[in-house]
C-alpha cells in the first residue's frame, strides 16, 4: 500500500500549539490561587514574584508585602504565593499556637525528592518526621540535650576567634563579622552535636567551603520554584557537591559507628537500636544546618545591634564584668539568664527583631478545621510566619526599634517572663529542642567578646541604615558582608 504523505509544516503547526498549550495550562496550574484557599485573603502575587527573582531577603518582603497586606485586610492569617506553592502564613500568635501545638492535626509537609536542597537533608530527620519516626528521634535528641552544657568549649572557641582576630593586626580591626560567626557556630556544633571537629575559626576547611558554596547554588530561585528544572537543565557542578559533601558526612558516620565518642549529639543516635542509617546520615546533614546557620546569624546580629547601641554595648559589658570579673572563665552559673539579665534582654531583643528562622517549616493539615474565622481544610500547606508575629504593631508597639528594656523587670511587671508572642525557636512539643543550648552558646561568646573588645561599624558599613541579610529560600535570616571594626580593650584589674 502507498504510504500517506506527510504534510510536515501542519504537524508541527500542531506540535507547537500542543507544547504552547501545556505550558500555559502549567503556568495557570502554578500561578492560580487553588480553589481551597480562595475564601481567604491573597497576597497579590507579582509583587511577591518579582520579590523572589530579585533575591529579595524574608525580612524585606514579609515588611513590604505581608504584614501590610494582613494590616489593611486586618487579618491574622493570609495566603501567599512561595516559589511554586499556595499556604497561609499566620501572623496572629494565637493561631500559632494552634498550628505548632498539634503534632497530628497538622503534620510536617513533606516535600518531593525534587529539589536538590530536600535531596541533601532527605526526609528522614527530626525536623522533617511525623508520626513514630519523629517521636523516637525526638526522645533521643531531648535526652541527648540534657547534658551538661559544654560551656568550656564555648570558652575555648572565643578563644580561637581572638586569635584569628589578633592575627588581623593591631590597633583597630576590621573583622568580616558574619563570617567568624559562622565559623564560630560551625565548630559549636561540629564538636558538640555532630562530633567533628571542623576546626573552622582557625583553618579555611574544604568541607565549609564546599558547604557555602553548594548552599549558594541551591538558592537559586528558579529552580526551587520549578524542581523540575534539575532534569531538564541538570547542574553536575552542584550534584557533585552535594555528593560530596554527602560522602563526607557518610564518612565521619563510619568512624563514629567503629569510635563512637562520647557526649555529642550523634553519638547518642549511633548508639541508639533503632535507628537506621538512612535516619543517621539525614540527621548528620540536618542537625548540620539546624544548628549553626541559626546560631550564627544570631550572634552576627547580636554584635550588629549593639555596635549601632553604644549605650547599650556599655551597659551589657558593665553587667558581664562585673558578673565575671576582668579575667576568670565563664561558667554555667555566671552566665545564667538570672546573672547576666541585661546580656539575655539583649539576645531576646535580637531573636525578636531578627529572628535567625523567619518561618516554621510548612505544616499541612491531617483534616478539615476552624482556623480564627477561617476554615481550613484537609492537606492545606501552613506556616507560621515568625517574622511577622515579631512585628506585629499591635503587640509590640514599637516593633521596630531595638529595646531590650522591654524584656527587663524594671520595665515590665512580668519582666522576662511576660507573654509575649517571642517565638525565635517556635514553641509547642516541636520548638527548637537545643534553645537552652544555643542560649548559653551565645551568652558565652558574647560575655567574653565584650570583655576583650569595644566594636563599632566602619563609617562606610553597607548596614549604616539598618541591618541586610542575605537572601535565603530556606527561612534562615543571615546579615551579609557584615565587617566590624574592633578595639582591643585594655583589661582593667
Ligand atoms: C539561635 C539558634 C536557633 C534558633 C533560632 C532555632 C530555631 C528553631 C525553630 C524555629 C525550630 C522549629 C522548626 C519547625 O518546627 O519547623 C527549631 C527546631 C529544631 N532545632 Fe533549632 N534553632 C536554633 C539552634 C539550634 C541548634 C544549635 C540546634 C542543634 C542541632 C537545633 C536543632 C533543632 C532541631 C533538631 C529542631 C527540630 C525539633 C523537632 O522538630 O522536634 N537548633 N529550631
Amino acid at each position: 500500500m502507498p504510504s500517506m504523505p506527510v504534510d510536515l509544516p501542519e504537524n508541527l503547526a500542531l506540535c507547537a500549539a500542543g507544547a504552547g498549550f501545556l505550558l500555559l495550562w502549567g503556568l495557570f496550574r502554578l500561578l492560580a490561587v487553588p480553589a481551597h484557599l480562595r475564601h481567604l485573603p491573597v497576597v497579590p502575587i507579582i509583587p511577591l514574584i518579582r520579590s523572589y527573582v530579585s533575591r529579595e531577603p524574608d525580612d524585606v518582603r514579609i515588611r513590604r508585602l505581608i504584614l501590610p497586606f494582613a494590616n489593611q485586610q486586618s487579618e491574622g492569617m493570609v495566603v501567599v504565593w512561595a516559589m511554586g506553592t499556595w499556604m497561609i502564613h499566620i501572623i496572629d500568635p494565637k493561631l500559632c499556637a494552634q498550628v505548632v501545638g498539634s503534632t497530628t492535626a497538622f503534620k510536617k509537609s513533606v516535600p518531593g525528592e525534587g529539589s536538590m536542597f530536600w535531596r541533601f537533608v532527605g526526609a528522614s530527620n527530626i525536623v522533617m518526621a511525623n508520626g513514630e519516626q519523629w517521636k523516637k528521634q525526638s526522645q533521643i535528641l531531648r535526652q541527648a540535650f540534657n547534658a551538661p552544657i559544654p560551656i568550656d568549649l564555648f570558652t575555648s572557641l572565643a578563644r580561637n576567634a581572638f586569635e584569628v582576630m589578633e592575627a588581623a593586626g593591631t590597633g583597630t580591626r576590621v573583622v568580616r563579622w558574619c563570617d567568624l560567626a559562622q565559623r564560630f557556630a560551625l565548630d559549636a556544633v561540629g564538636t558538640s552535636i555532630v562530633g567533628f571537629n571542623y576546626d573552622a575559626i582557625r583553618t579555611d576547611s574544604p568541607f565549609v567551603k564546599d558547604y557555602n558554596s553548594f548552599m549558594h547554588n541551591v538558592a537559586s530561585p528558579l529552580y526551587l520554584a520549578f524542581p523540575l528544572l534539575e532534569r531538564i537543565f541538570p547542574r553536575p557542578n552542584v550534584v557533585s557537591q552535594m555528593e560530596n559533601l554527602i560522602s563526607g558526612f557518610e564518612r565521619d558516620l563510619e568512624a563514629k559507628r567503629a569510635n563512637p565518642g562520647d557526649g555529642d549529639i550523634m553519638t547518642f543516635m549511633v548508639k541508639h537500636p533503632d535507628i537506621s542509617a538512612k535516619e543517621l546520615r539525614d540527621n548528620m546533614a540536618t542537625l548540620f544546618i539546624a544548628g549553626h546557620d541559626t546560631t550564627s546569624g544570631a550572634i552576627a546580629s547580636l554584635v550588629y545591634f549593639l555596635a549601632v547601641n553604644q549605650h547599650m554595648q556599655h551597659r551589657v559589658r558593665e553587667e558581664v564584668l562585673s558578673t565575671l570579673g576582668p579575667t576568670a572563665d565563664p561558667s554555667l552559673s555566671t552566665l545564667s539568664p538570672q546573672s547576666l539579665p541585661y546580656l539575655n534582654a539583649c539576645i531576646r531583643e535580637v531573636l525578636r527583631i531578627n529572628p535567625p528562622a523567619s518561618y516554621i517549616t510548612p505544616r499541612i493539615s491531617s483534616e478539615g478545621v476552624t482556623l480564627g474565622k477561617y476554615y481550613v481544610p484537609a492537606g492545606t500547606l501552613l506556616i507560621c510566619n515568625i517574622f511577622a508575629v515579631h512585628h506585629s504593631d499591635a503587640v509590640w508597639g514599637d516593633p521596630d526599634i531595638f529595646r531590650p528594656e522591654r524584656f527587663l523587670d524594671d520595665e515590665n511587671k512580668a519582666g522576662a517572663r511576660a507573654k509575649v508572642p517571642l517565638i525565635p525557636f517556635s514553641s509547642g512539643p516541636r520548638q527548637c529542642p537545643a534553645q537552652n543550648f544555643a542560649m548559653y552558646e551565645m551568652r558565652a561568646l558574647a560575655a567574653m567578646l565584650l570583655r576583650e573588645y569595644d566594636w563599632v561599624l566602619p563609617e562606610s558599613s553597607i548596614h549604616a541604615d539598618g541591618v541586610k541579610n542575605a537572601f535565603s529560600p530556606f527561612a534562615l535570616t543571615l546579615p551579609y558582608d557584615l565587617d566590624v571594626e574592633f578595639h582591643k580593650r585594655t583589661p582593667v584589674a
